[in-house]
């Protein structure tokens, strides 16, 4: 390519750069109109709400759906959530706590589905994340709760039973584990390996074939691993990208996941109820009495109605010795009719029924 014809080029980006550039402010602006729209047709007393999911949802798809590339839908969405996350903090700017610290997959998730225009606070544990919303003292937490290789998360499905907490969102995060070490670190004499318990269990196999006579040590998150290491001259870490970014590691090994399709899926919880978009997902706990063919009555329901289940876990409940409450998530709303009344049928039967909440199924 000549120079001549580079020089062309750039004179046209600069010219779609400076019609993004007023295109994008002129949205912000729309949004300032929105939310004074908000703020005027409250009522007495109502408190205004500037981030709709439900919304956001639907702008996301919209995009995916008109995208011709040659960018990739995600990418385009991902560029879009960006946009939305900085006018939403024209609006309102948004406090998410998350499991931290700095640097875990946790924090990556409520970027991936707040976008980065949020002020985060990171908590040492996800009791304290519930507790942070509980109090007020944030917008939205956002709690890993389940892993497509190591299963439910408990610490999140038991603080459910203990906090009235509305599960406003979901996002997956596919899970990519590297073996990290410090600028001090002996290679060949690794005799630790830091990382979160789910994180050493999901490299196993890894650990098993590369590192079988080195000691493993669970810490309280994947960046405490990574922040270890760094001072230290004969341990390791198993971490993602962000602790590694931060804390300035070198990967040893990449991608060591025994599963390649490692994925975590992580909750949005606030005290912010979603209207329905079409295309959304419930999660319920419920226990039942215990006697025979309980779980097959709690069952019977969704089938009679098609309604499809997409997780159920049990887990002991805090009231009695081996009783049980089940976590449920289903496809649907719990304002949809066919949903509404396979609810009160369960109802009917259960001992206790909560929705968590009815939010739409993950975009990105
Ligand atoms: O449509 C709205 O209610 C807006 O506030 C605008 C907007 C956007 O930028 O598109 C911003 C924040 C909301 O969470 C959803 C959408």
């Amino acid at each position: 390519m000549s120079e001549q014809e580079l020089k062309a080029l750039r004179v046209r980006i600069d010219a779609l750069d400076t019609k993004v550039l007023e295109l994008i402010s002129e949205r912000a602006r729309c949004a300032q109109e929105v939310a004074r729209v908000k703020m005027a047709s409250l009522a007495e007393g109502e408190v205004p709400v500037f981030y709709r999911p439900e919304r956001e949802a639907q702008v996301l798809k919209r995009v995916m759906e008109r995208n011709q590339g040659p960018l990739g839908n995600e990418e385009m969405a991902r560029l879009f959530r960006e946009i939305m996350s900085s006018c939403l903090a024209l609006e309102q700017p948004l406090k998410v706590a998350y499991l931290g610290p700095e640097g875990t997959f946790t924090q990556a998730a409520a970027m991936k589905h707040f976008g980065h225009a949020v002020i985060s606070k990171p908590m040492a544990a996800i009791d304290e994340v519930f507790r942070e919303v509980a109090a007020g003292a944030v917008n939205f937490g956002v709690v890993p709760v389940e892993n497509s290789t190591e299963g439910a998360v408990n610490h999140t499905l038991d603080s459910f039973l203990e906090h009235d907490m509305v599960i406003c969102g979901e996002v997956e995060l596919r899970i990519h584990h590297h073996l990290l070490v410090g600028e001090n670190t002996k290679t060949d004499s690794i005799s630790r390996i830091y990382s979160h318990a789910q994180s050493l269990a999901q490299c196993r196999k890894w650990l098993d074939a590369h590192y079988p006579n080195v000691e493993r040590v669970a810490v309280s998150s994947n960046a405490e691993a990574a922040k270890r290491v760094k001072g230290e001259w004969n341990s390791a870490a198993i971490a993602g990208d962000m602790a590694a970014g931060l804390y300035g590691l070198t990967r040893l090994a990449e991608k060591i996941e025994d599963r390649p399709d490692n994925s975590t899926r992580f909750l949005m919880i606030g005290s912010q109820e979603v209207p329905p978009t079409g295309d959304d997902k419930t999660s319920i706990i419920v226990s039942m009495s215990n006697k025979p063919g309980a779980l097959h009555e709690l069952l019977v329901p969704f089938h009679d109605n098609g309604i499809d289940l997409t997780r159920i876990e049990t887990r002991p409940s805090r009231s009695g010795k081996w009783t049980y409450v089940f976590f449920i998530d289903f496809v649907g709303h719990h304002r949809d009719p066919l949903v509404k009344g396979v609810l009160e049928k369960i109802s009917q039967e259960a001992v206790a029924l909560k929705v968590l909440g009815s939010y739409p199924k993950a975009v990105l």
